[in-house]
Parts: structure tokens; C-alpha cells; sequence
């Protein structure tokens, strides 16, 4: 699989989309989109199966944590308007001011954002929620399926980009003329939420900017129903 053209990781990114569009109501689908270079690569794809398909304009999720870059809400909130995007914004049920931010990554991850997504993916009734994660981004992502069962609630995870990566999502970025956001353009290439978030050294791994007492912990996450 990773001998792959872009070419042929497109259409078969397509082809999960598309298998997505049929089995599923249009309204029950939902994207994980954080405003990231991955994300925007799904939501454009999917919004393009979508209107192919006369299904409608897309739906998307975003957890906001309350402490994400100001640059990339701003972007989330200009493209959201700019591809009509039926945006759910999912917060926390928690004051900030006092909360110990990133100092236990599991608990702090999911309380800030696996309640709430699973929260929402009960408020908006959705059976099936399309990510970004790629395979080659983190050991504990190598073993992902295209398609996941979920419960807490039922649904079914799809990540339909498992086999890009980093090159190909800036491949798809320039040929298709997609908006990103700013913070790209200043060094960052793995956007998090800003406490747990740096730019990468030169030359350094494209997640080693992330906090990287969460990043050993994202297999114990992902049992808990995060991405
Ligand atoms: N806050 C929030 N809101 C909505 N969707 C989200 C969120 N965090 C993660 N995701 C989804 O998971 C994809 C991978 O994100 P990350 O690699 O940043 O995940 S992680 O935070 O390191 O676990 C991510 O895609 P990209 O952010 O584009 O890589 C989304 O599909």
C-alpha cells in the first residue's frame, strides 16, 4: 500500500467516501475537522462525494478544548462559512481558569475532548465520523482500520486517508488550492491544542512538536474513544 500514487490514494479514499455516501443518511455523517492539513484534505473530498452525489452540504465536528490557537479557530471559522460546512462546535463542560491543563495527559485529553465528542456524537444522532489520522503519523496508528466499530456510543470511526502522508496531504494541498492555516506557514506541521503544541525542530519528525507525554499515551486514548 505504500508504493500507492497519490493518484491511486485518492480514488480509494474516494472509494470509502463514497461507500460511506451510500450505506449511511446523508445528516448521520459527520467530519472530525479541527481546521488541520489532514482533516481539510477529508472534508474537501468528502464535500466533493457529497455534491456529486446531490446529498447536501457536508457536517463536521470540532472540539474546542478553549485552548486552541486563536489562528486556527479563525481559519476553522473562515472556511467553515467559505465551503458551507453545518459546523457543530463541541466544548467542555469545565472553567479553564483552574483546570490543571496537560499535567495528566489521559485525564486532561478526555475531558476536554472524548467526553464531549462522544457527547456530541450523541446530540447530533451520527452513525459515522470521518477522520484524518494517517498511519505513518504515530506507531499506535499503524494497526488503524479504514473502518472501526465504535461504541460509547455506536458508531462506526472512518479514517479514509490511512495511507497518506505527510507529502502527499501538501501534494493534494497545492494541486487542489486548498486554504490552510497560517501556522503552517510559520513552522509548525502537527497542530494540537496550544499548551501541548511547539514547532518542530529542522529536520526533526513531523509529530515531534506535539507533547510527547500524550503522544506515548495515545493507544490508552484511543481505547477511551479518542481518534
Ligand atoms: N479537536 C478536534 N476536533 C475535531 N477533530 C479532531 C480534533 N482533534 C483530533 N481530531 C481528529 O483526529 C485527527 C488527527 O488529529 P491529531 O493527530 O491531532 O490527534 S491527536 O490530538 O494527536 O490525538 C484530526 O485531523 P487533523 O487535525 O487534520 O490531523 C481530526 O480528524
Amino acid at each position: 500500500m505504500s508504493d500507492m500514487t497519490l493518484e491511486k490514494k485518492i480514488e480509494a479514499t474516494e472509494a470509502i467516501l463514497l461507500e460511506v455516501a451510500t450505506s449511511a443518511a446523508p445528516g448521520a455523517v459527520q467530519v472530525a475537522w479541527t481546521g488541520g492539513k489532514d482533516s481539510t484534505v477529508v472534508l474537501f473530498i468528502w464535500r466533493a462525494v457529497m455534491a456529486h452525489g446531490g446529498r447536501g452540504s457536508v457536517r463536521a465536528i470540532n472540539l474546542d478544548t478553549g485552548c486552541k490557537f486563536t489562528e486556527i479557530i479563525a481559519f476553522r471559522d473562515r472556511l467553515a462559512v467559505e465551503w458551507d460546512v453545518d459546523l457543530t462546535i463541541a466544548r467542555p463542560n469545565i472553567v479553564l481558569k483552574d483546570y490543571p491543563l496537560a499535567v495528566d495527559p489521559v485525564s486532561c485529553c478526555r475531558e476536554l475532548k472524548v467526553e464531549p465528542l462522544q457527547q456530541a456524537i450523541r446530540d447530533q444522532a451520527a452513525t459515522h465520523l470521518l477522520t484524518g489520522i494517517r498511519r505513518d503519523e504515530h506507531p499506535d496508528r499503524a494497526g488503524r482500520k479504514e473502518f472501526e466499530v465504535r461504541t460509547r456510543p455506536d458508531h462506526v470511526m472512518v479514517n479514509p486517508i490511512l495511507e497518506w502522508t505527510e507529502m502527499d496531504i501538501w501534494a493534494f494541498h497545492s494541486r487542489f488550492n486548498l486554504p490552510f492555516c497560517e501556522l503552517y506557514e510559520r513552522g509548525y506541521r502537527s497542530l494540537g491544542c496550544q499548551p501541548c503544541t511547539t514547532k518542530p525542530g529542522e529536520g526533526a519528525e513531523e509529530r515531534s512538536g506535539r507533547d510527547q507525554a500524550k503522544e506515548r499515551v495515545m493507544e490508552t486514548l484511543t481505547s477511551l474513544g479518542y481518534f
